[in-house]
Formats: structure tokens, sequence, C-alpha cells
């Protein structure tokens, strides 16, 4: 595979097979289990799964199908009840939870794989995850382990390997707090820290849990259906009462109600910003609820093999309920009728025509890029007032000699030395992860990952010729390993056997995200959630999802956006209940209650 001279991080790579040599099913198993009154057993789906194959093939009649199987949908028109664009978590949660229901999708993914920024690579031995090692959702308890029912609606399952710490923080004035997965032990760790906040630091994350519990009490649908919308209300009314309360609030003003410490305060802004790439005052409160709590309810559960195998698991159960996948298919045009989006073009000239269309894409890509010569929707408009793009990132991926790691490190480290101002600054503070800590099958024996990036934005990298830009990868990547040299790993640099450098290019190129942004983050001082945008848009028959859509950046905020986009989906198509009445007045109703953010 050959990626010209700007870039040196390749994608997976391939065996002595030909095919891509990382085999998934080494940690995802198939459930034969009844799910929706359907036996989603093996035997069934890899009987249906090869009569269908060879005619699906035959049909398109070309090569660079590497899975595409089907069954008739229950649609009458087109061929498919719904396309996807992109497998990114929230498209495969998206495809997955309609294909259950019933539907017929086909998945367009432009790259080899699935799983976007959730995707992985293979290196001389080495697994790596392409983007955040971190898992939330993926627990065995409650209704927010959006990932392990994902992959259990279609009859997957992952072991897991449950992590013992969140995050160790190094931060100004040697502040250092580990971040136990169990709650009492972070509290007890935090207040001997700041022994005068006690009772604010109480107050706070009890103000978390309190979202938390009331989300974790809910059926999670889509917030744009009033039949279920209205029928939460009906059977949990404070639950609801207290989301739609926290709804528009900010973390960064809750905290400040309870606590003065500035360094304390700080703390909170670095906690937010690894799961927003912004501070406390910026972070919708709903989602520091949400993160803050599951760490310690279901905790941070790492799947053995390496992320990669969530959406690969995906995927194979995507094709196992009789829907298709088709890689290298670069989606270049969203087609209307009349005003309706009806069909893709790919880049090939191949066209496919379903009765919906539903973009993992992001928000700036589907409406600047796909939808040529539309003018933007005022909903759109709205949207881009409200967020930009956050910066890209830089990624090292390393091996190194195990030696070099003290006996208990942790598995993710959040660094930030000297200045708690250069919290967003671009190349200030530091993620690390370390995914061997936890799972060694995914080095080489003797050797562990260390996963380093830090925020970056594409107009560093712009301009320069192919010596200079190689030579920028290497100066920046040298001064970030110096500094965990000095915080963290003493003779770290010494230590290494492998290195590759990724710019905001390298993620532009391969996760298709203009300008390579990790996601949208807030212009100013957000009103919490309530700007941002759920599945519907303002073309009829397009929808959106993934994390420029409500709730936003993570995996399990695009997985919940996955599901809510798939009831919306499903009622639209006949799959499950809707009111038109109703849905008319709702989805004005949202529509206006955002212009107020
Ligand atoms: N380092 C990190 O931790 C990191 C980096 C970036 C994003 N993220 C997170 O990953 C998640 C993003 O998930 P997501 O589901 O929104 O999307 P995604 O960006 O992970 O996946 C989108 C997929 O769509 C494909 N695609 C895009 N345009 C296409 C086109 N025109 N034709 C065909 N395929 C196309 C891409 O190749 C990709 O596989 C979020 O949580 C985000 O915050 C994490
Ligand atoms: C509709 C209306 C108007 C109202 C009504 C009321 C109600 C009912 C409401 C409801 C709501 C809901 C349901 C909501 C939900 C939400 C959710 C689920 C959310 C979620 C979220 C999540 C998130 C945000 C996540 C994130 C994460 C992340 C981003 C992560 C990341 C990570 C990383 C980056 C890593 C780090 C690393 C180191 C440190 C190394």
């Amino acid at each position: 595979m050959s990626l010209g001279c700007h870039q040196t991080f390749q994608f997976p790579t391939k065996g002595k097979s030909g095919f891509l040599s990382w085999n998934p099913l080494k940690s995802s198993r198939l459930k034969g289990n009844k799910i929706g009154g359907v036996n989603f057993g093996k035997f069934e789906s890899s009987r249906r799964r090869k009569d269908i194959s060879t005619r699906s093939k035959s049909m398109l009649g070309v090569d660079s199908v590497v899975e595409i199987e089907g069954k008739e949908g229950v649609n009458t028109g087109s061929k498919y009840d719904a396309i996807v664009i992109g497998s990114g978590i929230g498209g495969l949660v998206a495809a997955t939870q309609l294909a259950v229901k019933g539907a017929k999708v086909l998945v367009l993914e432009k790259y080899v794989i699935p799983g976007g920024s959730s995707g992985y690579y293979q290196r001389d031995g080495y697994t790596f995850d392409v983007g955040s090692s971190v898992m939330f959702g993926f627990s065995d308890k409650g209704n927010l382990n959006l990932i392990t029912q994902a992959l259990a609606a279609v009859g997957r399952e992952m072991e897991v390997i449950p992590d013992p710490t969140t995050v160790h923080f190094h931060l100004p004035n040697n502040l250092s707090v580990q971040v136990h997965k169990e709650y009492s032990e972070f509290i007890n760790e935090l207040t001997s820290k700041f022994p005068h906040e006690k009772e604010g630091i109480l107050k706070f994350y009890g103000e978390c849990w309190k979202i938390f519990n009331s989300l974790n009490s809910l059926q999670l649908k889509s917030l744009e259906e009033p039949i279920y919308l209205f029928g939460q209300f009906f059977q949990k009314p404070l639950e609801c009462l207290t989301l739609a309360y926290y709804l528009p609030q900010n973390a960064g003003d809750i905290a400040r109600k309870y606590i003065k410490d500035p360094n304390l305060l700080s703390f909170i802004d670095a906690e937010c910003f690894i799961v927003s790439t912004v501070n406390a005052l910026r972070t919708p409160m709903i989602n520091a609820g949400m993160v803050l709590c599951d760490r310690h309810f279901g905790g941070i559960n790492y799947p053995v093999g390496g992320v990669g195998g969530i959406a690969t698991s995906l995927a194979e159960g995507l094709i196992d309920q009789g829907s298709e996948i088709l890689y290298k298919a670069n989606v270049t045009n969203i087609i209307l009728d009349q005003g309706k989006a009806v069909g893709v073009k790919l880049s090939d000239g191949r066209e496919f025509f379903a009765r919906t269309i539903i973009s993992n894409a992001t928000r700036w890509d589907t409406f600047g890029k796909l939808l040529k010569g539309e003018s933007l929707p005022k909903e759109e408009e709205n949207f881009q007032k409200v967020y930009v793009k956050a910066p890209s990132f830089l990624s090292i991926h390393m091996g190194v000699k195990a030696n070099v790691l003290p006996p208990d490190t942790d598995c993710h480290h959040f660094v930030l030395e000297d200045e708690w101002t250069r919290l967003e600054e671009p190349y200030g503070s530091i993620f690390l992860s370390i995914p061997t800590v936890l799972d060694s099958s995914l080095a080489p024996k003797g050797s562990h990952i260390l996963h380093i990036f830090t925020t970056s934005p594409l107009e560093d990298w712009k301009g320069l010729s192919p010596k200079d830009y190689e030579a920028k990868k290497e100066l920046i990547a040298e001064e970030i390993i110096g500094r965990l040299e000095k915080k963290l790993f003493p003779g770290l640099k010494s230590s290494i056997v492998f290195k590759e450098v990724g710019t905001p290019k390298t993620h532009r190129r391969y996760l298709a995200r203009d300008m390579g942004t990790y996601g949208p983050m807030p212009r100013q001082i957000p009103k919490g959630l309530l700007g941002m945008p759920f599945n519907t848009t303002g073309i009829s028959g397009l929808y959106c999802v993934g994390d420029s859509c409500f709730p936003g950046q993570g995996v399990i905020a695009v997985a919940f956006s996955g599901v809510m986009c798939a009831h919306r989906v499903a009622a639209d198509i006949g799959l499950e209940k809707k009111s038109p009445i109703l849905d008319a007045a709702l989805l004005r109703l949202l529509g206006w209650l955002r212009t107020l953010a």
C-alpha cells in the first residue's frame, strides 16, 4: 500500500495469505442467543450468507467488493431500506440496529476495513488502535453499556479486560491523580489532594451521579420520536425532568457552584478536556455526568485483541443479518430527487439507491462535499454557527522495550506539566495509552505499545515540501517523546524499537474527516447540549449519525447516536410505531429549542 511521500502512517497490513492478517474472531464470539424472536446462531447465518453472497457479487460485477452479501429487503421500491455512508462506530451501530429491526441496509466504506477512528492497523507484530483506547459503555450492566448492547444485538460478544484506573493525570504543580475504578478510592485520592474542598468535590460529582442514574434508568432510543419520548416522560417523569433540567447546562458552571480552589477547577477542566477537547465551562453537563460516572459504574474495559475488533464484529454481525457492507466504496455525491435523498454515487461511477440515506461522514463533509451545489439548510447553518471543527491531532505509535516502564504503570495517562493555560493549546496536553499493560498480545514479547497523541491543527502541516514535512514530524515527535521521558519514563528515547507518526493530514486522508477534525466543539460557551442536532436533517430522506450529532464526540456517544438514528429511520420506513402529527410537532419544537443555543 503506497501512501505517497506525505504519509508514513499506514493502516492495516496484509499477511502472507493476502488477507488482512488480524483475526478479530480470536476475541469476538458469535452468540447463538435469541434476540427479538429470531435466532441469530452460527448455522443459520452462515447458510444464509453463502447463497446470497454469490448473487450479490455477480449482480455488481466488480472486483473491489471485499464483502457484499444480502437478502431481499422489506422495501418495495429501492433495493435497500437504508444506505449508510461510512462504517465508523456511529454508522455501524445505526446499520446493525436497523438490520435487526428487519431493514435491508448497505454500508459503503471508503477504506478497506470498518471502524473509522475506531479502526486498527498492524506493523511488525504490533496491533495499534487508530484512535482512543479508552472504551466507555463496554460493561456488562445497566442501560448505558451501548457498545456491549450493539454487539449483542447482532449476536456478538467480546472478551474484555477491566482497567483498574481510567486515567492517571500528571498535572501542573506536580498534581498527580489516579482515577480509580472504585468511586470511593477516587474520591479519597482527590480529597487527599484538596482536603479543604471535600464537600465541594462530593457535591459536584454527586450531581454527575444524578444525571448518570437518570440516564441509566431510561431505555435509550430516539429523542426525535415522540411516542417513545412521551412514553419515557410518562414512565420516568423525575428522571426525564432531571435530564431536561441539565440539558442546557455546562459542567464548569456547576463545578463553580461548589468549588473555589482554582487548581481543583483546572483539574475538572482537564477531566472534561479529555472527553470533549474543551474545558469544563464549554462541556455539556450531561456528557460530563455520563463519562465521569460510567468509568466507576461499568468501568473502562479494553477489548482483547484491540479496539478494532468492535467494528469488525459489528460488520460481521451486520452481514449475518442479511445486510451488506462494501469497502473501497468512496461516496462522492448524495443523489437527490425532487429534494429528497434517494441514492449515492461513488467515485468509480457506480450508483446505489435506497429509501433513506444515512451519513456517518461529519456534517461538514456531508453538507459541504457530498451534497454538491445545494444551499446549506437552515438547520446546518445554525449548527455551523454554534459548532466549529475541533483541531486534528498528531499521533505517535511506538513499540518500546518493556523494561522502560516501571512496574504497575497505568494504561492511560494525561500529561500537562507546567501551566494550566496550555491545556487547550496545540501540543499543550499529551494523551498516552499503553494498551499492552492490559493486553500483552498486541505487541511482540518483551515490548509495549505507546500510543501518544496531542492536538494539532491542519494549518501547521500545509504548504511543506515532502522533506520539510518529514523533518517537522520528526522534530515535533522528538519534543513530545522528550517531555514524556522527562515526566514519566527516563530512558524512553533509547528504548524505542518502532515509531510511526501520523499528522492531521494522515487523519484527514484515512478518516475522511474535513481538516482531519477530532469532532465538533462549541464556538463559544454553549447552552449544554441544546444546540446539538439529532439525526434528521433539513433534507427529506437524509439522516446524519456520528460525532456531529447529539451527544457529540466519543465512541459511546456515537453509538448512542447510531441507536437514535436507527430508531428514527425505522419509524420513518414503517418498522417502528410513528405518529405523523406528533412527529411534525416534536421536530418543530426541537428545531426551535436548538435556535436558543
Ligand atoms: N484519537 C481519537 O481518539 C479519535 C479521533 C477521531 C475521532 N474519534 C472519535 O471517534 C468517533 C467517530 O466516530 P464516527 O462514527 O462519527 O465516525 P468515524 O470518523 O470514526 O468514521 C466515519 C467513517 O466513514 C467513512 N467515510 C467518511 N466519508 C466517506 C465517504 N464519502 N464515503 C465512504 N466512506 C466514508 C470513513 O472512512 C470512516 O470509516 C468519535 O467518538 C470521535 O470523537 C476519536
Ligand atoms: C428531547 C428533550 C428536549 C428533552 C428531554 C429530556 C430527556 C429525556 C433527555 C434525555 C437525554 C439523553 C438520553 C441523553 C443521553 C446522553 C448520552 C448517552 C451521552 C453520552 C455521552 C458520552 C460522551 C460524551 C463520551 C465521550 C467520550 C470520549 C470523547 C472519550 C474520549 C477518550 C479519549 C480521547 C481517550 C483519552 C485518552 C487518554 C487519557 C490517554
